[in-house]
């Protein structure tokens, strides 16, 4: 009866772990709160675990803390100058103290399956940008996902269109970004992305897996 519970609520996915990227603050908004908590669900839903970064600050700690009490295994990737619970809170699951932000990046993208971005700041923002101009360059071919709660990215959105009109971003390149209201229908279109814009050059794939090697992981919990 149990197992027939289970897959009448699961259904697979391609993805083993998504990489969420949001804000360390949780945001005025109740619907930004609302939407990390869905977005965990989602990945408990489709027995997907969950890659951060790490602490229980924020959205952050709305997201990692559901995909946690759904059974999924949570990461948290944190640099060791960020490891001071005063600062981050604590982190459920499991830590892997990295040397410093790039090789935290580094990590979190090597971990994932792809990645996706709830509202968030700068930290958020410049996560999301990096990993989309390593797609761009061919490092990855991992789907991008933003989540656009209440039009939160709208004005990105129309930033990165007026990028393409005025000759900046290729237009196969505007694909990279999948972006939808909510989680389930933003997981559903990842699932089925597929790359279309021209990679700079495919040889560039060593560098995730070269930082990755060099972050120096130490794992604990
Ligand atoms: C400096 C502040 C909080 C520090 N706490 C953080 N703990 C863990 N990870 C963080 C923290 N701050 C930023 N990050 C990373 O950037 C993203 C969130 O940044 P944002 O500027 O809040 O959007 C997040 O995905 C983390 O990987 C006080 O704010």
């Amino acid at each position: 009866m149990e197992r027939e519970k289970e897959m009448m609520t699961t259904s697979a996915s391609k993805f083993n772990r998504i990489c969420v990227f949001c804000g360390s603050s949780q945001g005025k908004k109740r619907s930004y709160q609302d939407a990390a908590i869905e977005l965990g669900q989602e990945l408990v839903s489709r027995n997907i675990d969950l890659v951060y970064g790490g602490g229980s600050v924020g959205l952050m700690g709305l997201v990692s803390q559901a995909v946690y009490d759904g059974g999924r295994h949570v990461i948290g990737v944190i640099p060791k100058t960020l490891m001071d619970r005063e600062i981050t809170g604590e982190t459920v699951g499991e830590v892997k103290a990295v040397a410093g932000m790039h090789q935290r990046k580094a990590e979190m993208a090597r971990q994932s399956d792809a990645f996706i971005a709830l509202p968030g700041g700068y930290g958020t923002l410049e996560e999301l940008l990096e990993v989309i101009t390593w797609a761009q360059l061919g490092i990855h071919d991992k789907p991008v996902g933003l989540l656009n709660v209440d039009g939160y990215y709208n004005s990105l959105l129309c930033f990165i269109d007026k990028a393409v009109e005025e000759g900046f971003i290729n237009p196969t390149a505007r694909h990279i970004i999948v972006s939808a209201p909510n989680a389930k229908e933003l997981v559903k279109k990842l699932e089925e992305y597929f790359p279309r814009h021209e990679r700079v050059a495919s040889k560039l794939n060593w560098e995730i897996e070269q930082l990755g090697h060099s972050a120096k992981c130490e794992v604990s919990r």
